[in-house]
């Protein structure tokens, strides 16, 4: 990547107001020129530092918190006060301090939003507002808004509704835009719509922050996201829109609604599946196997696991299957075990379902035909755990899998780690250290008969940073499901054991900026090839990459004249 001298910067605050504004405040960085001509004369201590000597306090003051609530808390005021020596300290500590922003630690952090709240930031849109939203978009701190990342908190994680408390989500998102996608935080604005909550819990807690009242749900839910999207649409009509951890029955719906008409993408369904064929297709090189030759199950069947299913059918239909004989390798259980033609299912569950009369011997009880009844008789290579429940890829099931594939690919993916399907060091030690395993919440290395394996973070921010910069630098209107298969081939080719570097399946976290700006390109250049994108030469989109390449240093600060 390469670095350039930026120019600086024309600015119209000073005093105080200065020092409280997160993007522009350099706290004890000001030179003496600039508390001269800022009014910041007596505000700050003498001593001028470098953004480096004042990440080193922080990393000092971050370290002495033992637990990651408070951690995460004191790394939230940081970018409430400070947004560029936020982004120093995160990038330069990213392997350590990932897990605090983000997956795991920011599921505590919504559950306990009300309780941890401290200052403003992004947009809480709330249905009894909902004939003032353009004001509100007037309101945000963010003039040129280029990436929003919404959610309407109802499926957060696995936790399930958490009200306002979902906005950590988006947050945490656009912190990883930032940091591993180099999308300046002057571009992004996390939103929750708040449209109440079904969580009990929350409606009785006196300390609830949100709208006090059950859900809004059917027309007028559908009706009050329009208002959000067509006033965004009319503040900011190039802005890519993420929807984020939307519950099943909402989240399909509103993507088909969206995706042919404006700049957006679901996360949960696309660049999860992007993230996981990725991982698979790295899997398949270490094994020297095609995607095609494999046979999936997977423990669930919502946004996550037909969004995957989905994007496995495409490659493999990519190596030579057709769709029918693709989806015949593909199973899909739910609470109700495989998804059988018998069932009432959702539309995107419908194509995978089985024909109950071709597999009904299969099931031990005469009934439905559980995970375990469908792992002993598919005789899965692929077993992918996307449920938001804890423990159901069971001792039992990994062995009865292992017993007719000598090397499974097991991918327990949901989060947070409290809601992950198996641990990772079981899965080892139930397969004798044969399976190849990535999960979506964090784990350390196992250690295994004195072998070491380290486990992969199948997580979509190995996608979406590189998905938003590509999108920005080739001008996309679009983000189209190509684009998304692209960025699947494009990690695989960046996995250091496809490379032949290492047996890690994923790349090390301090090279994302780099993989976020190879996914970029290939994402960019795939738009140009579909026509949606706005920038038309490779080299004009290459030089876009890198200048829309944010990197969190001080810019030299001069005076507008009022
Ligand atoms: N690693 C990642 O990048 C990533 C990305 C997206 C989602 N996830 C995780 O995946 C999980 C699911 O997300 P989603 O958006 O698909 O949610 P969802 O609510 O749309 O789907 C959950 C599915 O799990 C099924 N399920 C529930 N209990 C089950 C049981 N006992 N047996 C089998 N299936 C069961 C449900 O029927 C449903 O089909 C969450 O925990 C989320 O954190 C991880
Ligand atoms: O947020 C994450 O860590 C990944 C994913 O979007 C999820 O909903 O679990
Ligand atoms: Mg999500």
């Amino acid at each position: 990547m390469t670095t350039q001298k930026k120019r600086p910067l024309y600015i119209r605050y000073a005093g105080p107001v200065l020092l409280e504004t997160p993007l522009l405040n350099k706290g004890s960085a000001f030179t003496v020129a600039e508390k001269q001509a800022f009014n910041l004369e007596g505000l700050l201590p003498a001593t001028i530092e470098t953004i480096n000597e004042q990440a080193q306090r922080a990393y000092q003051q971050f370290s002495q918190f033992n637990n990651d609530l408070d951690k995460h808390i004191y790394l939230r005021n940081i970018q409430d006060t400070n947004e560029t020596l936020y982004f120093k300290l995160i990038t330069s500590h990213l392997e350590e301090m990932m897990p605090i922003i983000y997956t795991p630690t920011v599921g505590l952090a919504c559950q306990k939003f009300s309780q941890i709240y401290r200052r403003k930031r992004g947009l809480f849109v709330s249905y009894p507002d909902r004939d003032r939203i353009d004001d509100m978009l007037q309101n945000a701190t963010k003039q040129n808004v280029k990436v929003i990342v919404v959610t309407d908190s109802e499926r957060i994680l696995g936790l399930g509704d958490q009200g306002i408390g979902g906005m950590g989500i988006p947050i945490g998102k656009l912190a990883l835009y930032s940091a591993c996608g180099g999308i300046s935080p002057a571009y992004t604005l996390p939103v929750v719509l708040d449209v109440g909550t079904n969580n009990q819990e929350l409606l009785n807690d006196p300390m609830y922050m949100g709208w006090r009242e059950k859900r809004v749900s059917g027309e007028e839910y559908f009706q009050f996201v329009d208002e959000f999207i067509q006033a965004v649409v009319r503040r900011w009509p190039k802005a890519l829109i993420q929807f984020e951890d939307f519950a099943q029955a909402n989240a399909t719906p509103l993507l088909k609604k969206y995706q042919d008409e404006l700049c957006c993408f679901n996360d949960d369904i696309q660049g999860t599946a992007a993230v996981t064929v990725g991982t698979l297709l790295a899997a398949c090189h270490a094994q020297g196997t095609k995607l095609r030759d494999h046979r999936v199950v997977f423990v669930g069947a919502g946004s996550a696991g037909c969004g995957i299913a989905e994007q496995i059918v495409a490659h493999m239909r990519d190596e030579g299957l057709d769709e029918a004989e693709a989806i015949s390798q593909i199973y899909l259980t739910s609470s109700k075990g495989l998804l059988t033609d018998d069932m009432s299912v959702r539309d995107f569950q419908q194509k995978f379902v089985k024909s109950k009369a071709e597999v009904a011997q299969w099931s031990s009880d005469g009934q439905s035909i559980t995970l375990l009844d469908l792992v002993r008789e598919s005789k899965p290579t692929i077993l992918i755990g996307v449920s938001g429940v804890a423990g159901l890829i069971s001792e039992e099931v990994v062995k009865t899998m292992f017993a007719s594939c000598p090397k499974p690919i097991i991918l327990p993916l949901s989060n947070p780690t409290s809601k992950v399907e198996a641990l990772p060091e079981d899965v080892i030690r139930w397969t004798n250290g044969q399976a190849i395993v990535a999960t979506g919440s964090p784990f350390d290395v196992v250690n295994y008969e004195g072998k070491k394996y380290p486990i992969a973070q199948c997580n979509n921010s190995y996608i979406f940073p590189g998905v938003g910069l590509g999108v920005i630098a080739s001008g996309a209107r679009r983000v189209t499901e190509e684009m998304f298969m692209t960025s699947s081939e494009a990690l695989a080719e960046c996995s250091p054991l496809v490379k032949g570097e290492s047996q890690h399946l994923l790349p090390a976290l301090s090279d994302i900026r780099e993989v976020s700006r190879y996914i970029a390109i290939q994402v960019g250049l795939k738009a140009m090839e579909q026509g949606v994108a706005t920038k038309v030469e490779p080299e004009v989109l290459e030089r876009a990459v890198d200048k829309n390449f944010w990197l969190p240093e001080y810019r030299e600060y001069r005076r507008t004249s009022f």
